[in-house]
């Protein structure tokens, strides 16, 4: 059975929640595309006027972070209950931004990979190599590290619902977008990793999205690649371009 495709914009730490509302009405009517599950990750501010502005569209709510317990004393921090209670469906985790800055780690990715699933919140686990990385030849070495330990005790028909986002950090808001074959050819192996996991069924059935400087010309070319279901859109994602990318089918 063929895999649907999830196009996801990632917002990152941008909108305010006024300015949210009003690129939710600019972006409604362009982000219409049956074949495709649309999904905007927005901060966790935004979540619920986007959820509010959202009703009765296609457009499906993400949050850009979660914590893994369910309450108690973690200032500053966002539970799985308070997510699904607002009306999120899908959590970006482990993205590379927040490796990076926030001392995020694929122990830490794991523990939120359980909760999300544990309160029926799709994960997006973001994955990618640096460029030192892909030059010394260890890039899929560096990914399916992150794969095997983020995916850790999570079930097979778990991992069938989960959406793995292939993100070369040399990529992110640079204006360089991996080459087709790069985001091809990592997004199989990817796959790959996943039929080591579990099995063949599980890797076909989960969903791997390219992301990292995604545009409206490069998408429709990288979501037809055979290993790659979709993206996951920083930058363009607040632009209508977002809506061309949905639609680049058509
Ligand atoms: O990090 C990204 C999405 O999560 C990609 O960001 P850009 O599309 O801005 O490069």
């Amino acid at each position: 059975m063929a895999r649907k495709k999830i196009v996801a914009g990632n917002w990152k730490m941008n909108m305010t929640p006024s300015e949210a509302v009003k690129l939710v009405e600019t972006l409604k009517p362009l982000v219409k595309n049956e074949e495709v599950d649309v999904v905007f990750c927005v901060p966790a501010i935004d979540i619920i006027p986007v959820v509010e502005a959202a009703k009765g569209t296609n457009i499906q709510v993400g949050a850009e972070n979660m914590y893994f317990e369910e309450k108690g004393a973690y200032t500053g921090e966002i539970s799985p209950n308070m997510l699904t209670d607002a009306g999120v469906k899908y959590v970006v985790l482990g993205h590379s931004e927040r490796r990076e800055y926030f001392a995020e780690t694929n122990e830490t990715v794991n523990k939120k990979m359980l909760k999300a699933f544990e309160h029926g919140i799709t994960p997006i686990m973001c994955c990618g190599e640096t460029l030192e990385q892909r030059e010394q030849g260890v890039t899929m070495d560096f990914i399916r590290q992150q794969v095997k330990v983020g995916f850790m005790n999570v079930t097979a028909d778990q991992a069938k619902e989960a959406v793995i986002a292939y993100e070369p950090i040399w990529a992110i808001g640079t204006g360089k977008t991996a080459t087709t074959e790069q985001a091809q050819e990592v997004c199989a192996g990817i796959r790959a990793c996943i039929a080591e996991i579990y099995d063949e069924a599980t890797a076909e059935a989960i969903r791997i999205q390219y992301g990292g400087s995604v545009n409206a010309k490069t998408a429709p070319e990288l979501f037809a690649q055979a290993d790659i279901d979709g993206g996951l859109v920083g930058g363009a994602s607040l632009k209508e371009d977002f809506g061309q990318i949905v639609n680049y089918n058509k």
